[in-house]
């Protein structure tokens, strides 16, 4: 794929232009405090080196998922805090997403400033699936930076998705990949096609059930083990006939789980045991129970310790793995067990020689909170979805917009 870099971008001249950036600031929060700041850390490298070629920087990210309008809880004012830490100099927070006080705060700035927009999918057109409404919000962030400005993809955690400040903005304004999307793409292309290593182990678990549920398809003939955990495995477990309670539950997905499991059961290990807990919190009273026993009252928050087990005996030996998806509610430490297992098997086998990527902001998140180093890992990737997306060979309207004939 051949796409301009922010080499090219620096080479074109930034010195008094302004610059849009995308970037994937979507971090865990527990109130208004960041939990795990990964992904801002990951994201200043770029936006510093437009500030040092002396570019008015204007970033735009998202935060959780709003329904398309302004929700308190999902403000990016802790980000802004903590990115003007991590760039050494002040990050101003807009008002709004592409109003009037972005646009005099715009316009306002001078060479090496940085604003922060409003939340963008405050906006509904960020998301919409009517490409005049996206094109309509695109509009408006080019009038932010100008007819002379530029825009910069890095948000690598979004770059699955058609959304206006991802997709849109990239066709009217002159677009470069940023640093942080060149090496995520650098490093998956090594777990792609031929260049893979076997066994090849993916762990998929989480909460976005659906999103990731679509995944399994593709990537199933590619992997030699395929481990099921998390919220994303009580789909399966139903489809097997098993009553699951109140768990996570894709009801609309489950005659296709049932369809995976009659194509690719050699390959998808499910838990065999769950952590049954009796309210969705910490201090939660729990069970272990049998999958094949199931439930019907209370949620599985976590795999049990014979599946940990299992799981950690054919994660060892895999030469390459690639994992998304805490195995259980880990937040919690009653059920950060399971997950913690999973983690520390992948570490023993990149000790081994095995190239690991861990990919998705909780996941890369778990494993900080659970005190394992990034670099017991080969990668930590920013994007779980995107990464996913990326390889199951699905075509990532974020990254081929950005190709020009080369
Ligand atoms: N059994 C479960 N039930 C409900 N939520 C779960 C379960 N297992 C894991 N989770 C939650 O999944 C979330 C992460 O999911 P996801 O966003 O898909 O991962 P990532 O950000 O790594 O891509 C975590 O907040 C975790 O608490
Ligand atoms: O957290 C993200 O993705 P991930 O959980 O797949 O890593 C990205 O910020 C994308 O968010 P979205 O899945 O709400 O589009």
């Amino acid at each position: 794929m051949a796409v301009r870099t922010l080499k090219d971008l620096l080479a074109d001249g930034v010195e008094g232009r302004g610059v849009l950036v995308r970037s994937d600031l979507n971090v865990p929060l527990d109130g208004a405090e960041i939990t795990d700041a990964g992904r801002i850390i990951a994201s200043a490298p770029t936006i510093k080196t437009l500030v040092e070629a002396g570019a008015k920087v204007i970033v735009t990210a998202h935060l959780g998922r709003p329904k398309g309008e302004a929700d308190p809880t999902l403000s990016l004012a802790p980000v802004a805090v903590r990115l003007s830490e991590e760039l050494g100099r002040n990050v101003q927070l807009a008002g709004d997403v592409v109003g009037s006080d972005a646009l005099a705060r715009a316009e306002g700035l001078t060479d090496g400033d940085v604003l922060l927009l409003k939340n963008i999918r405050f906006d509904p057109r960020e998301t919409s699936k009517d490409d005049a409404e996206r094109a309509q919000l695109a509009a408006a962030l080019v009038e932010l930076v100008g007819d002379d400005g530029a825009f910069v993809s890095d948000g690598f955690g979004v770059v699955h998705r058609k959304q206006a400040s991802v997709y849109d903005v990239a066709k009217v304004l002159p677009a470069y990949a940023g640093d942080l999307v060149a090496t995520e793409v650098d490093v998956l292309a090594k777990i792609t096609g031929d260049a893979v290593e076997h066994p090849y182990a993916v762990v998929l678990g989480g909460s976005k059930v659906s999103d990731k549920l679509a995944v399994i398809e593709a990537l199933a003939p590619k992997v030699d083990t395929l481990v099921i955990g998390g919220g994303m495995a009580f789909t399966f477990i139903k489809a097997q006939g098993s009553p699951v309670g109140d768990s996570l539950l894709q009801d609309d997905m489950i005659d296709t789980c049932k369809d995976l499991l009659e194509r690719f059961g050699d390959v998808i290990h499910l838990p065999h045991d769950i952590v049954v807990a009796d309210k969705f919190a910490p201090d939660a009273s729990t069970s272990i129970v049998k999958t094949a026993d199931g439930f019907t009252e209370g949620m599985g928050l976590d795999i049990g310790p014979g599946s940990v087990e299992r799981f950690a005996a054919v994660l060892t030996g895999a030469k390459t793995v690639f994992w998304n998806g805490p195995a259980g509610v880990f937040e919690f430490d009653k059920f950060a067990a399971g997950t913690r297992g999973v983690a520390e098997a992948i570490v023993t086998a990149t000790a081994g020689g095995a190239f690991s990527v861990v990919g998705g902001g909780d996941s890369a998140a778990a494993v900080r909170a659970l005190g394992l180093a990034d670099e017991a890992f080969s990668h930590i990737s920013t994007g779980g979805g995107a990464s996913l997306e990326y390889l199951e060979g699905k075509e990532l309207p974020g990254l081929s917009v950005l190709e020009v004939n080369a």
